[in-house]
């Protein structure tokens, strides 16, 4: 779709004849403010919260402020392209919906209403294995919409197995195995806050519905949530996997497999001695190691690593357009976008995540034309200076 953004801000601006009372932030704190004043502590801080002292959600926006764009002029920037090609796969935007668990805490209709968005915009929706519902059902919502599912790698191999099967049966097309999470970090407002939704069976709807979770239950989830909470609590991680164990996903998926958390060069290299398809440069949004090293920060040396033989995707501290254009030209082929997200949801359902995304393209679209770039897949980092 040719000039997305001027399309967007057209949109705005017209509603200045008629003024909308329903209208949606813009600002992208504003969104932040407004969820708060919709979500009691426990969701609010859920999701807005990071591990320990929260340095590494700093350090995730602070790498990109100090990276600069250098604008170039007449450049005929009237014509744009914002697609991508990833895995065979072609995508309208750089853009893809991360993987959220347990979204009910958020909205009531929390993952079928990001997925509906998300189809409704062709951005890509990377279904958490901790959703509040199965994959099947948010499948079933979004149609033939481009989707991919994220695996929580469980203890018990015959879930994830389980996990890997059903994924490709119901029309997702690549997995995203999430790296970083074998167990929850130290969360200082969630411990605050005694607040830890899976504890009260929210999230948990791709193991109730999973055959092989329900065998080693005594009776079944409707009948004894309590005994399916706590046996989901036992196996949802696993803390003793090692790089010889990436062989078990080949053999049980046929689909592309992409490594999510990778922030170290030499677990890229390991990444491509195993054969995976894709790795995705994140630190989970500052919510896992609290010190850990900024997500941009790492993907530079990580693309010199990896050098075009794999996608590299991104997430972690991505507010705006611009920072979405750093992080393409600094080598990601995509980005990720969480908390955003979560906070349109939280203000306004569907709706609500469509205009953040949208709202987000139309900035990237527009960064870019005023910056004399194209096309995303031609950004590169002649177009960015670091600033110490
Ligand atoms: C509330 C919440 C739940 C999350 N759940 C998952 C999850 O289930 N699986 C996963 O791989 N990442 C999960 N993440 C991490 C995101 O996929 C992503 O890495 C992170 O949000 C990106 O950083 P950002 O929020 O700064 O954009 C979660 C993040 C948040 C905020
Ligand atoms: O909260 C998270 O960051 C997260 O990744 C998660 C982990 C387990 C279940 C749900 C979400």
């Amino acid at each position: 779709m040719p000039n997305f953004g001027n399309h967007v801000q057209f949109d705005v601006y017209k509603t200045m004849a008629h003024p909308d009372p329903d209208r949606l932030p813009v600002v992208y704190e504003e969104w932040e403010s407004r969820a708060r004043e919709v979500l009691q502590d426990g969701p609010f801080y859920y999701v807005a919260g990071g591990a320990g002292g929260e340095r590494t959600m700093k350090a995730n926006l602070q790498a990109f402020d100090r990276w600069k764009i250098v604008p170039r002029m007449l450049q005929n920037v009237e014509e744009r392209d914002l697609s991508i090609e990833i895995l065979g796969q072609t995508f309208a935007y750089p853009v893809f919906h991360a993987p959220i668990g347990v979204q009910s805490i958020i909205h009531p209709a929390g993952e079928l209403a990001s997925a509906q968005a998300c189809a409704a915009l062709g951005v890509p929706y990377i279904a958490s294995s901790a959703s509040t519902h199965s994959m099947e059902d948010i499948a079933r919502t979004m149609g033939d919409a481009p989707r991919w599912f994220q695996l929580y790698w469980s203890k018990n191999p015959d879930i994830a197995a389980s996990f890997l099967q059903r994924a490709e049966a119901s029309g997702y097309s690549a997995i995203v195995v999430t790296l970083d999470t074998p167990m929850m970090a130290w969360r200082e407002f969630d411990l605050k806050n005694v607040y830890l939704p899976f504890l009260i069976g929210e999230g948990i709807g791709n193991y109730v519905t999973d055959p092989a979770f329900c065998a080693n239950l005594p009776k079944s989830p409707q009948e004894d949530p309590t005994a399916a909470i706590a046996y989901w609590a036992q196996i949802f991680g696993n803390m003793s996997l090692t790089w010889q164990d990436i062989s078990f996903l080949r053999e049980h998926t046929k689909l592309p497999i992409l490594l999510k958390g990778i922030l170290h060069p030499d677990d890229a290299r390991r990444a491509l001695d195993h054969g995976v398809d894709g790795i995705i440069v994140s630190n989970h949004g500052g919510r896992q190691v609290d010190g850990a090293i900024g997500a941009l920060d790492a993907l530079p040396v990580i693309c010199d690593t990896v050098s075009d033989r794999i996608p590299v995707l991104m997430d972690s501290g991505i507010r705006r357009g611009s920072d979405l254009v750093k992080a393409i030209a600094l080598g990601a082929k995509a980005t990720l976008i969480g908390r955003p997200c979560m906070y349109g949801l939280a203000v306004a359902g569907e709706r609500g995540v469509k205009t953040v995304l949208q709202h987000l393209i139309a900035d990237v679209d527009i960064t870019m034309a005023l910056s004399g770039q194209r096309a995303v897949r031609d950004l590169n980092r002649a177009l960015l200076v670091e600033s110490k």
